[in-house]
């Protein structure tokens, strides 16, 4: 498998050599010279397939011998020990429930792959990795339960002070081990922008092999493929065939996976990106001027992203044509009001209890749904994180139908640790450099 960058398409490097450079130097993202096609006959019968199965073929394809197929067979099946059903929600709706993994968020996918894609490259002699990951909530806890305990791996984890849930926190600041985190006293954005300084570092690097376990690293975005095609087999056994994903999105990586998968031949109708107030893309999508703007806080905390580093990768994968992708991604944006209500209304009308990030995409479904020309279709809305992450945005007569899952209950058992640091990045890089 080769690779090039989005700001280099003459360059050229290996699998490895992207997963452990994470970005390249010149800072554009990697993304394969060669999106193979999965052959139709796959396709036509995907809904024989199980979900590790549909994950090999299409990692297969993508990683082309990159790993030995009884490695990646064996590095699939441990990574992806966990569902994700198609629930039916009513008559053409259905949710795709991606929080089933241990750290209770579709990020279990990219990060539980990564971390044993890095721990098979990964030599014992080898310098120690530092793997760096900037999280506005959930990207963090399940990078930090991937690599709890990989040999040779560090992981320091900045997340924005008081801006993630009290049980997104707990998990990225009660694993100890080879898990650091940082809080840092300034938005989601300010910790991206620390994390991509650091890999801009001279003499960080000659000091540290670091790494990072955001979905900038193309061994987060290739897992987040396998889910796309799993839906589709769940539906295509249905009888559906005309599906329209709609995708919670913050950092865009999520949407751009689902889109890969679809240059890939995922037969896809339509893709949604769902935001919230943080709306750089919809107004991009509407206006076409693309202008970043510092995050805002909302109760969707995991989308709360003003410049989405996955954005450079759609654009590329659709050769910058912005017409063109307008054809395949529409985009709706909605206020924490109007999440509130769509949390609401879920559990009113369907009995069924959705994170904010879930209840956005399912807004976004309806409002799809009316500007449509041609409405036959099957929606499917991404759920992308467990309700209990959430408990205080809630209703309480919501609140006290939450399940709460075991890892959680123990969660409360165990001590915080964390530093607070500024945003300066001599902070952080003397934090670094007293590893
Ligand atoms: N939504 C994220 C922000 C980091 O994005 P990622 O695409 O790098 O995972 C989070 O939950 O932290």
């Amino acid at each position: 498998m080769k690779l090039y960058s989005t700001n280099n398409h003459n360059l050229s490097v290996d699998f490895p050599t992207a997963v452990f450079n994470s970005m390249p130097a010149d800072k554009g993202l990697y993304m394969p010279v060669h999106i193979p096609q999965l052959d139709q006959e796959f396709i036509d019968t995907i809904d024989q397939f199980t979900l590790p199965q549909i994950a090999f073929k299409v990692a297969s394809a993508l990683l082309q011998g990159a790993i030995p197929a009884d490695d990646l067979k064996r590095i699939i099946d441990d990574a992806i020990n966990f569902d994700a059903p198609v629930v039916k929600l009513a008559e053409d709706d259905y949710v795709l429930e991606l929080f089933h993994g241990p750290s209770l968020a579709f990020k279990d996918f990219g990060a539980r792959f990564m971390s044993r894609i890095m721990g098979y490259f990964l030599k014992d002699n080898e310098q120690m990795l530092d793997v760096l990951v900037a999280t506005s909530g959930d990207t963090g806890g399940a990078v930090a339960l991937g690599f709890l305990g990989v040999p040779n791996t560090r992981v320091t984890i900045l997340y924005p002070k008081g801006k993630v849930s009290d049980i997104q926190e707990l998990q990225l600041c009660t694993n100890g081990q080879n898990i650091h985190a940082i809080e840092v006293e300034g938005t989601f954005d300010d910790c991206q922008a620390l994390v991509k300084q650091a890999f801009a570092d001279d003499e960080l690097n000659a000091k540290l092999r670091l790494t990072s376990a955001n979905s900038i690293n193309i061994s987060r975005l290739i897992p987040q493929t396998f889910y796309y095609f799993n839906a589709y087999a769940q539906l295509k056994k249905q009888g559906k065939r005309e599906v329209v994903f709609v995708v919670p999105s913050g950092n865009f990586g999520n949407i751009a996976a689902g889109l890969l998968a679809y240059k890939m031949g995922l037969p896809v109708k339509q893709f949604v990106a769902a935001t919230n107030v943080n709306d750089t893309v919809p107004r991009f999508l509407e206006t076409g001027v693309y202008e970043t703007r510092p995050s805002v806080q909302t109760y969707a905390n995991a989308m709360d992203v003003g410049a989405p580093s996955n954005w450079v990768r759609i654009m590329d994968l659709f050769q910058n044509d912005k017409a063109a992708l307008q054809q395949i991604l529409k985009s709706y944006r909605f206020t924490d009001q109007e999440t509130l209500e769509g949390m609401q209304v879920l559990y009113s009308d369907f009995n069924y209890i959705a994170c904010p990030h879930t209840a956005i995409a399912w807004k976004a479904l309806q409002e799809y749904r009316k500007d449509a020309a041609d409405k036959d279709f099957a929606g499917v809305f991404l759920s992308t994180a467990h309700a209990c992450k959430f408990p205080d945005i809630f209703p309480e007569e919501m609140k006290a139908k939450i399940e709460i899952p075991e890892q959680v209950k123990n969660l409360a058992k165990k001590q915080k640790q964390s530093t607070v640091m500024d945003t300066a990045f001599e902070s952080f890089k003397e934090y670094l450099n007293s590893y």
